[in-house]
């Protein structure tokens, strides 16, 4: 099978990345197949990118997607576990996964770069610092209650399998930045707001959210008001 074709006719190696994948031509849309048969590429507009930057947002989707692992029954019965920890032990997918979200976040805000990165616990400080350098801004974790030393600001929360609080440092976010909040995965969305709230608290503003993957079934996103929402790829449980 020949490798994926950029609009500009150049190959891309993508061989390296997983060598057991299957290489598919990207400049189509969605995958001809994938590890589940389920998550596709997100709906989201690309027509302001250059040819070139199409290309590129095509093969990087298209790597997390083959690097995705799914388990069933975990951390409890009847979730279905998007694992992502394969794209960060394959450097290709990795550097391509950054490189593309750099180019979603100019997409949507042109010009005007967030001030800080709030990254979630755990996945979110992944990807969250290494963004963080490419924009030149400041990285902030939010983290689990307990983990952190000083004064906090606290919120409870629900997910799709529990309940949790979350902190982030009362000094870390200063009142009137603008705060792009990233994480994996939204599922039924409390974890984002959740972090949105603490935004808020800190007096600070929520300029959107970023996401690698909408478990969009579970529509997450409608808990996150009219902010603006970049995801990669899209994953539907019920296919
Ligand atoms: O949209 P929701 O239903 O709220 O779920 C999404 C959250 O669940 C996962 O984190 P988890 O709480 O499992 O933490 P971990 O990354 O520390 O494992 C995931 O990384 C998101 O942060
Ligand atoms: N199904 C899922 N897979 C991985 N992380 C999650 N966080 C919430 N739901 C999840």
């Amino acid at each position: 099978m020949s490798a994926p074709v950029l609009p500009d006719g150049n190959q891309v190696d993508t061989s390296a990345a997983n060598p057991a994948s299957t290489v598919l031509d990207a400049s189509r849309r969605q995958p001809a197949s994938s590890p589940s048969g389920a998550a596709e590429l997100a709906s989201q507009p690309i027509s302001s990118l250059s040819p070139e930057d199409q290309g590129k947002l095509a093969v990087a989707k298209k790597l997390v997607i083959d690097n995705l692992r799914y388990e069933p029954d975990f951390p409890i019965p009847g979730i279905k576990f998007i694992d992502i920890l394969p794209i960060f032990q394959n450097p290709v997918a990795f550097a391509s996964l950054l490189d593309v979200l750099v180019l979603l976040i100019q997409e949507r805000f042109g010009s005007q770069v967030p001030d800080v990165i709030i990254g979630l616990e755990a996945r979110g400080f992944l990807f969250g610092p290494p963004l963080a350098l490419r924009l030149n801004r400041p990285f902030v974790p939010v983290r689990k209650k307990g983990k952190m030393p000083g004064a906090c600001r606290t919120v409870e929360y629900t997910k799709e399998y529990g309940t949790d609080e979350f902190q982030v440092q009362t000094s870390a976010i200063k009142p009137g930045q603008q705060c792009l909040i990233v994480d994996d995965i939204i599922a039924t969305g409390g974890t984002a707001a959740a972090a949105g709230k603490l935004v808020e608290l800190s007096e600070a503003h929520i300029m959107g959210y970023l996401f690698m993957i909408d478990i969009i079934n579970l529509k997450g996103t409608s808990l996150l008001g009219d902010k603006p929402i970049i995801t990669l790829v899209e994953h539907n449980e019920e296919e």
